[in-house]
This record gives C-alpha cells, sequence and structure tokens, in this order.
C-alpha cells in the first residue's frame, strides 16, 4: 500500500547546476543504518515505497546490503540526505550528533521536520546546533519496528507543524507500530517504558526458557511457548483493557501452580528489580549519577 502523502513530487527546489545528481527526491531521510535505523526503515517499508525513502551509513557493504534487500537508495553523504528528504531521521549514536549536525547545518531549512531519537538530547539541544527556526521531532521508538510492532514516544511543538506534516509524523511511526505523544519532560519514561524494556523482555524470555529447558523441554520450542505467551498476555493488557492484575488474578487458582509461582517471584525481588531498573535507565538518561 503506498502512502498518501507520496505524489512523487519533489519537496524541496534545488540548485539543479551545483548538484545535478541529488534530484531524485525521497520523503524521509534515514542518517544511520544500524539497529534502529534499520528496523524502522524495514518496518516503513510496509506502507512506504522504496523511493520514498533514503538513507546514509558509513560502511560501504552494509549500505550495498541494505539497497540489494530492499530496493532503497542510499545517499553519498549526510548532507546530500537532508537535501534529498524532507522527513530526516537521525539514527545515530549521541556520541556522533555534533558531527552529524554539521553535516547537515547548511541544509537544513525551515520545512524539513527533523526526527531525533537520542535518548539524552532535547529539541532544544538539537535547535541549537540546527538553529532555533528548525523544527524538531523528539522520539523515542523500539526496535520490535522491525517486526511492525513498534512502540514510539513522540514529543513536538503542536504550533511548529501543519496538519499535514502531523498526520505523515503519524503515519510514519504507525507504519511499524504504534505511537504515543507525551510531554517532553516525560520522553526519559518512555525510554525506560518501552525504548530500553525489550532488552528486559528477551532476558524473561530467556530466562523463562532457561528454566523450563531443565525439564527436557527443547530449546526453540521453550523459546516458542514463552514468546507466544509474552505476546497474546501483552494483547490481553492492549485489547481487554483489563488492569493487568486482574488478569494475572484470572491466572493464580487458589492453591494452584501459579500463586505458588507469584509467591516465588515476590520472594526473590520480581517486581523490585524492574523498578530498580527503570530507576537506573531515568539517571542514565537525564545525567544523574
Ligand atoms: N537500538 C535501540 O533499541 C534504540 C536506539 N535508539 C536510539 O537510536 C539511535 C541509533 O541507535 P542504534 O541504531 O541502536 O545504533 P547503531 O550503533 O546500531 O547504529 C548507528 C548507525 O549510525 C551509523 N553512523 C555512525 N556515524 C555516522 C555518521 N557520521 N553519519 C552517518 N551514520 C553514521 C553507524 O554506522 C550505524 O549504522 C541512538 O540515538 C539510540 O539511542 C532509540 C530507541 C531504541
Ligand atoms: O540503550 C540505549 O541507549 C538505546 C536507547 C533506548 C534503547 N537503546
Amino acid at each position: 500500500m503506498a502512502c498518501r502523502y507520496c505524489t512523487g513530487t519533489p519537496y524541496f527546489k534545488i540548485d539543479v547546476n551545483r548538484q545535478k545528481e541529488w534530484r531524485v527526491m525521497a520523503k524521509i531521510g534515514f542518517i544511520g543504518m544500524g539497529n534502529m535505523g534499520y528496523a524502522m526503515l524495514k518496518g516503513a517499508l510496509k506502507i512506504f515505497s522504496p523511493e520514498d525513502i533514503v538513507f546514509t551509513c558509513p560502511s560501504e557493504s552494509r549500505r550495498e546490503s541494505i539497497k540489494a534487500e530492499t530496493g532503497v537508495d542510499y545517499a553519498q553523504s549526510n548532507a546530500e540526505c537532508a537535501n534529498r528528504a524532507k522527513y530526516i531521521v537521525l539514527a545515530v549514536k549521541p556520541q556522533v550528533y555534533d558531527v552529524v549536525l554539521k553535516n547537515i547545518h547548511d541544509i537544513v531549512t525551515q520545512e524539513h521536520v527533523i526526527i531525533s531519537l537520542a535518548p539524552n538530547k532535547t529539541i532544544e539541544d538539537v535547535t541549537k546546533s540546527l538553529g532555533t527556526d528548525k523544527r524538531v521531532v523528539r522520539a523515542m521508538p523500539n526496535t520490535p519496528a522491525l517486526v511492525g510492532e513498534g512502540m514510539t514516544g513522540i514529543s513536538y511543538d503542536d504550533n511548529a507543524f501543519t496538519f499535514e506534516e502531523k498526520d505523515m509524523i503519524n503515519e510514519f511511526f504507525n507504519s511499524f507500530g504504534r505511537v504515543v505523544k507525551v510531554n517532553e519532560s516525560l520522553m526519559s519514561a518512555v525510554v525506560c517504558a518501552s525504548g530500553s524494556s525489550p532488552a528486559y523482555v528477551y532476558m524473561f524470555i530467556e530466562a523463562l526458557a532457561d528454566g523450563v529447558v531443565q525439564y527436557g523441554i527443547p530449546r526453540s520450542q521453550a523459546y516458542e511457548l514463552v514468546a507466544q505467551t509474552v505476546l497474546g498476555s501483552a494483547k490481553m493488557v492492549l485489547e481487554t483493557g483489563e488492569h493487568p492484575g486482574m488478569l494475572k488474578d484470572k491466572v493464580c487458582s487458589p492453591g494452584g501452580t501459579t500463586i505458588r509461582a507469584v509467591a516465588a517471584l515476590e520472594a526473590n525481588g520480581f517486581r523490585n528489580a524492574l523498578i530498580k531498573a527503570s530507576d537506573e535507565c531515568y539517571k542514565k538518561c537525564t545525567g544523574e549519577k
């Protein structure tokens, strides 16, 4: 299905004499094609076509293999990427933000929409580098975007974008999962809830599988049993709207197996471990020691 904003017409009038080779236009430009950029690109291709997207990546072999796999073209530089797309996703580590923002500084106009993914960079941090008249969306996606089940928290100044741009921003993030808009002051909490937490969910799956492999279940079946249970339980929370505690109570038969396991989890600090993990994640986001 094609994106309804994709008209095939270029977004920017560019100096064709100076930069002839940049005339093929895209809608979304990814700067960085690592874990998160690639996951978003793959997810976005469920509704955007390859011609709508352009990316950059310093590794030539990775560039070529992603192009061959997806049909998405790459730009030769970050500046070229910014010149070829209106929506620019900064999918690079915070440590290289300064370099990348310098690369695109002279290209980015007030027409661009910059989408920043770094957990510790505020909208103000980015506009300080690019110019205070530039428009930035702060976003915290997660890697399940790769399979179209991502969760993204976003934050932006409502007055800075047109209705069509806000629709496009939603459509982009919805193309690889769900999206919620929050106040920027809550973005560090979003990192704890959904940006970093897939790692803990994988640990949960691995640990529970370890627990049952002890009793003779082959590992591949253990992963299937546990992963589908996580998927189904998550769907129950999202689709029934019931309180997670109520859903838990419905599994715990009086005097049964589950309540005995729940008691063991409580005795071993299961909930406390997750709350403490969020505290550490939050501190790292906000720069607190
Ligand atoms: N991995 C995750 O689960 C999530 C990551 N994020 C954020 O997304 C951003 C990217 O993270 P990852 O994809 O995990 O990192 P990564 O290290 O997997 O990928 C970074 C990519 O940037 C490229 N790169 C490095 N220097 C560059 C430059 N000068 N110009 C263009 N590309 C350059 C690298 O070659 C690599 O492809 C980070 O800010 C991270 O905090 C946000 C949510 C979740
Ligand atoms: O670990 C990190 O810093 C990034 C941000 C959220 C997930 N991964």
